[in-house]
């Protein structure tokens, strides 16, 4: 039987290295897509528009805004807007597809509460403050201004970790990848009573 379509939100400061787990299990699974956000920051090197974001001026995003055209949105930081719109999610869902997300904590809370039945919020964790700041810097896609708004951000947005389902921590890739993987799996196939089993399992406390 073919299971109903879920949506899996990564959320975590930036740095953490959702980006990379989402672009990891995009890989692996063909039943998930991700969710495009639109955001008014400019594009990095190696981004496509269409395909990382829909980068739109703070003139369309705010006429979008007007129109109502977000399931949420959040200015993560002054005149930074990132927004998931309603027909990204309802395109993707209409698919059979699940849903990949990597959003701010703020923007996923919004999304829990907005689809609680069907889906499932995972805290990306770095081992350490110190290590999400190294790991910051160490991408390059940031100048020095970028960064000092990132790790501001970064201590609120590591107190949001009891908001959410699951808490995958970051440390060696390759665990974590792999237990990003268990994780989706148990959920997309047993939905919550797949997650309670594996956290079981795993002596998860989270
Ligand atoms: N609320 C919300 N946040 C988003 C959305 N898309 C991306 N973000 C978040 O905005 C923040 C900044 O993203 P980005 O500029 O790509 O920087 P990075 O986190 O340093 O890779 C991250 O926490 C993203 O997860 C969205 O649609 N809604
Ligand atoms: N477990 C890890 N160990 C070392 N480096 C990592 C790990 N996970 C991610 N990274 C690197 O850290 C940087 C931030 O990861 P990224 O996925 O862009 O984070 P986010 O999307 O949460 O901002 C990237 O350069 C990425 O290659």
């Amino acid at each position: 039987m073919q299971q109903e379509a879920k949506l899996i939100i990564f959320t975590a400061p930036s740095g953490a290295g959702k980006t990379t787990i989402v672009k990891h299990l995009l890989k692996t699974r063909k039943d998930l897509a991700f969710s495009i956000s639109a955001c008014t920051r400019s594009q990095r090197y190696g981004e496509v528009n269409g395909m990382d974001y829909y980068f739109l001026s703070l003139q369309d995003f705010k006429r979008r805004i007007e129109a109502d055209e977000f399931v949420e949105w959040e200015e993560v930081y002054d005149n930074q807007f990132y927004g998931t719109l309603k027909e990204e999610v309802e395109r993707l869902l209409a698919l059979g597809k699940s849903v990949l997300f990597d959003i701010d904590v703020k923007g996923a809370v919004n999304i829990q509460k907005h689809y609680p039945e069907r889906s499932l919020s995972i805290f990306v964790k770095p081992p350490s403050a110190d290590t999400l700041f190294a790991r910051l810097r160490g991408r390059k896609t940031e100048d020095e201004e970028s960064l000092r708004k990132r790790i501001a951000r970064a201590s609120d947005e590591l107190t949001y970790e009891c908001k959410f389902d699951y808490t995958l921590v970051n440390d060696n890739l390759e665990v974590a990848l792999a237990e990003a993987e268990k994780v989706v799996e148990a959920f997309i196939s047993e939905g919550n009573s797949g997650l309670e089993k594996l956290k079981h399992g795993n002596g998860h406390h989270a």
